[in-house]
């Protein structure tokens, strides 16, 4: 496609140089750009990427999208624009041929329970007969394949490539996750969306977003533009009534709306809920009154929400209610949330992606349904990451943990002390015993070590990550291999 089809849809755009010329992709770093590229330059949180058009230049870039004239590399075709981050999904969109124009495009957003839900829906929809696409936290899949994905929702021009691909590969849908984030930043502007998910809200990013009502008019972003494309699909906003910000979002929709959750009125209604150590029981009931009794692996009220919203998506794509039940009993579940890690010991070990509050209160509150034993807990807290949400997960463990052990999570830029001196703020008043060990290996191993029969040890936080972040670089790390390991030792010694 030539840079001239590609800037026409730009409103406000001027172009300089010769822009009929051939473009091979889209980049936004120029260190990975490739010959023939168009570069787009990003003014960033930390530099801007209009002072590395020249060095994209020197990669091959051949046209610019900018904000100011004068970063264009002289000689070189440009276009100028008022927002860099809104242009570049534009033609993004447009360079990959819309390709969510021919999916049904299923978005979830939400504070906890994205990936969760996503994988749910595709289980779901794929159960049916409907090759579905995926893309969040832990790759992209397709089929049996899976890519290697840094975000939890790509730039724009690496989600279109993606959604691209889906196209090719023969999906007819597509569930991905859409982060607060990505909201903000222009990555998912021009998705259409058939179908928009809302899981909860949370204390979490508050170091991106500031305040949680800034962080809920990110999120509401998603729904208010529902209903505006042209796709001829079924259009809803599948929205979690037990959740207060959920109910606000209800009037803030288009499109028709299909409430879920465990309180009386909601549309798809989970009831009679036990959970057990090795999974959940409920009775889901449809609108129109239809009730199917459910069995999913995936234990916690909580991923009863999170099959209950997948079960709504189901519903408008008119799944029955028995072919979603047998299709979640056959569910195996999703790694790092709530992975159970055995090795023939007699106390139970879960590692999980428990990483803001209600994430840690709630698997806790699970546990606590189930134990006999005492209920221990590993965690720490991620550098670079909100501060505010610290003490909150220390006041969480202390009030519904037995004994807590404090640790390193991806200390990034921060000093690992410092952040577990945030989190003990929260834990320390509630009087529950604790110890500190930075090193994350070793602090896994005495939590186990310690471990009595009948007790529950959660390893928190990293729950799928395979590495630690540190200043100085980012090493191998894996908290079920750590635990799995340890545990082997253990039964020899
Ligand atoms: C806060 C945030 O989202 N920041 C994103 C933002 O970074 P930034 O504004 O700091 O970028 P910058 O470093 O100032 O650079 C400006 C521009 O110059 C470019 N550049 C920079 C250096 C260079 O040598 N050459 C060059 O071209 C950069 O690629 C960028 O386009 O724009 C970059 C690309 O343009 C993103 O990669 C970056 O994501 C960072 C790495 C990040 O950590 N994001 C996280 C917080 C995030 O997005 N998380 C969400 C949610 C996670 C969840 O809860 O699941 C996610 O969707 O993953
Ligand atoms: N519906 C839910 N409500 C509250 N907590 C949940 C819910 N679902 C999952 N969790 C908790 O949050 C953790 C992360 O779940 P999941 O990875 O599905 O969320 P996510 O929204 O994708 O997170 P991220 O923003 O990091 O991508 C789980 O390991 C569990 O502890
Ligand atoms: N995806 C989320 C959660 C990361 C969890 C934790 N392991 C951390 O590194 O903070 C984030 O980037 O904020
Ligand atoms: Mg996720």
């Amino acid at each position: 496609m030539t840079f001239k089809d590609l800037i026409a849809a730009i409103p406000g755009a001027t172009s300089v140089g010769d822009t009929n010329i051939e473009l091979t992709g889209i980049a936004y770093d120029s260190r990975h750009v490739e010959a023939g590229n168009l570069f787009c330059a990003i003014p960033g949180f930390r530099t801007d990427g209009h002072l590395f058009c020249q060095e994209a230049s020197n990669r091959g870039a051949v046209a610019f999208l900018v904000e100011r004239a004068d970063a264009i590399p002289s000689g070189k075709a440009g276009v100028i624009v008022p927002n860099a981050r809104q242009a570049m999904a534009l033609v993004a969109d447009k360079f990959y041929g819309s390709p969510s124009s021919r999916l049904a495009m299923i978005g979830v957003t939400g504070t906890n329970g994205k990936t969760t839900t996503t994988h749910i829906i595709r289980a779901l929809l794929e159960a049916n007969d409907i090759p579905t696409g995926l893309t969040g936290t832990l790759y992209t899949l397709m089929g049996q394949d899976t890519y290697k994905v840094t975000r939890t929702t790509p730039e724009s021009p690496d989600l279109q490539s993606i959604l691209r691909h889906m196209v090719d590969r023969g999906m007819r849908a597509a569930v991905m996750e859409v982060s607060s984030h990505a909201l903000v930043l222009s990555r998912v502007d021009e998705v259409q969306y058939d179908i928009g998910v809302f899981t909860n809200l949370t204390q979490d990013h508050l170091d991106f977003h500031k305040d949680l009502e800034s962080y809920f008019q990110a999120k509401a972003i998603l729904f208010k533009r529902l209903g505006q494309t042209k796709k001829t699909g079924p259009q809803a906003a599948i929205i979690n009534i037990d959740d207060e910000y959920g109910r606000r979002l209800i009037n803030m929709c288009s499109v028709p709306v299909i409430t879920y959750g465990l309180s009386e009125g909601a549309d798809v209604r989970g009831s009679m809920v036990t959970v057990g150590s090795r999974g959940v029981q409920f009775l889901a009931t449809f609108p129109g009154g239809e009730k199917q009794a459910v069995e999913f692996d995936m234990t916690g009220t909580f991923n009863v929400l999170n099959a209950l919203a997948a079960m709504s998506v189901g519903y408008i794509y008119g799944l029955s209610p028995r072919q979603m039940a047998e299709a979640l009993a056959r569910y195996p579940g999703v790694p790092g949330r709530f992975e159970r890690i055995d090795e023939g010991q007699p106390f139970t070990v879960i590692v999980d992606y428990a990483h803001t509050p209600d994430g840690v209160e709630n698997v806790l509150k699970t546990a606590r349904e189930f134990t006999v034993g005492a209920v221990r807990v590993v965690f720490g807290a991620g550098g670079d990451r909100d501060r505010g949400k610290r003490a909150l997960m220390g006041e969480a463990a202390g009030r519904l943990a037995d004994w807590v052990m404090l640790t390193a999570d991806n200390p990034r830029s921060e000093d690992p002390m410092d952040i577990i001196a945030q989190i003990r703020e929260g834990l320390a008043p509630t009087g529950t015993p604790f110890e500190i060990e930075l090193d994350r290996e070793r602090a896994i191993r005495l939590a186990l070590q310690k471990a009595q029969p009948g007790d529950v040890v959660f390893i928190l936080g990293k729950g799928h990550e395979t590495y630690q972040i540190y200043r100085d670089g980012t090493i191998h790390f894996d908290d079920r291999e750590v635990a799995r390991q340890a545990l082997r030792e253990l039964k020899k010694s």
